[in-house]
């Protein structure tokens, strides 16, 4: 049986609709041309991918630097047009959409980011960064704008003080409190974390980690958790998409994803993973062989085939479609269904 990756959605999970559904959504970037120049193919950022987030889920999103993940979370924003394909947030195709639909729409997805200091403007005060996402979409009167920002603060971990500061006046990580802060004055219900804690020391990591929890247990937001940080992505979330190239590999519970990785590309992705192993106390890692392809020029068939261990004819010669195996969706002709027949 082949199944799309919205068959283990959140419908089926928690009997409701899922917050956010995404179907065979494609984005291809138009390279070159030009008056005299040939155009070459394009960027085959994202090439048929499909998903689902429940309410109040975390779905982590993990590949390799360029296999398409933050255009991804761009794509389901609304940040980018898709080439083809569908987004659907809370029943609502946001694709066809025009730009005056999205709008309120948009207050209710919000957008974290690596470096939240390089999209503020330095010379604003915290308060007015916070207060300027609820001026735009009218949120409050500027008494309430102002009590709010106090107790978004407040929820971030941050002293009221901050507030007559400016941005350079924070650490890497109350640089990212405040980013959320800034995310939560619309009143969200998803959260896109673009490597949002990337760029972080690991202690500071698992505290806004931590942060990021304890905030959806209290207002059931959810989240799209993109990272390529493999042990970052298990701990925060509840499933995990491993995107490779433009498509998905494996989605599954991400402890099963960890235990027991199917597709030979997650179970290299969590070989290099830096681990001290029990007989020393040396850190061991096993980085992933060979570079990931060019995306305006795929590799036929499987597109890991260049790099997969396991790779036999078939791999380059067809593509895998997602297939159920074990509870997870896996595209990998090892677990075809008449492979294991
Ligand atoms: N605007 C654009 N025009 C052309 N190509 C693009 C554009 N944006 C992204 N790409 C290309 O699309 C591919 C996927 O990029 P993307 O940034 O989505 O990957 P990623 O997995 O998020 O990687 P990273 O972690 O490095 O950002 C890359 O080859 C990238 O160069």
């Amino acid at each position: 049986m082949t199944l799309s990756a919205t068959a283990d959605s959140a419908t089926d999970r928690q009997g409701v609709a899922p917050l956010l559904e995404v179907t065979d959504l494609v984005k291809h970037f138009p390279v070159g041309g030009g008056l005299f120049r040939k155009e070459s193919p394009p960027v085959r950022a994202v090439d048929g991918v499909s998903f689902s987030i429940g309410r109040g889920e975390t779905l982590g999103l993990v590949g390799e630097s360029g296999s398409g993940k933050s255009t991804l979370g761009r794509l389901v924003l609304r940040l980018l047009d898709p080439t083809s394909g569908t987004v659907t947030f809370d029943g609502q195709d946001i694709t066809t959409a025009r730009q005056s639909q999205v709008k309120p729409l948009r207050r209710r997805m919000q957008l974290i980011f690596q470096d939240p200091v390089s999209s503020f403007n330095p010379r604003m005060t915290i308060e007015d960064l916070l207060m300027e996402p609820m001026v735009v979409h009218g949120i409050g009167t500027p008494a309430e704008r102002k009590r709010r920002c106090a107790e978004l603060l407040d929820q971030v971990g941050l002293a009221s003080s901050a507030l007559a500061k400016y941005p350079h006046q924070f650490s890497g990580g109350q640089a990212q409190r405040i980013g959320i802060a800034r995310a939560l004055t619309t009143d969200p219900d998803l959260l896109v974390c673009d490597e949002a804690v990337s760029a972080l020391d690991v202690s500071i990591q698992a505290q806004v980690l931590n942060l990021l929890k304890s905030i959806q247990q209290e207002q059931g937001i959810s989240y799209l958790f993109i990272a390529h940080d493999l042990n970052v992505v298990r701990y925060i979330s509840d499933r995990v998409c491993v995107m490779y190239l433009g498509k998905l590999a494996e989605v599954g519970g991400s402890d099963r994803i960890m235990a027991d990785p199917l597709h030979p590309y997650t179970q290299a992705l969590i070989r290099s993973i830096p681990a001290v192993t029990a007989s020393s106390s040396r850190v061991e890692r096993i980085p992933l062989q060979g570079e990931i392809p060019n995306p305006s020029k795929p590799p036929a068939g499987c597109r890991f085939h260049t790099r997969c261990p396991l790779k036999f004819d078939l791999c380059e010669q067809e593509e895998p479609q997602l297939h159920e195996r074990d509870g997870s969706l896996t595209a990998c002709h090892l677990y075809r269904p008449e492979a294991s027949a």
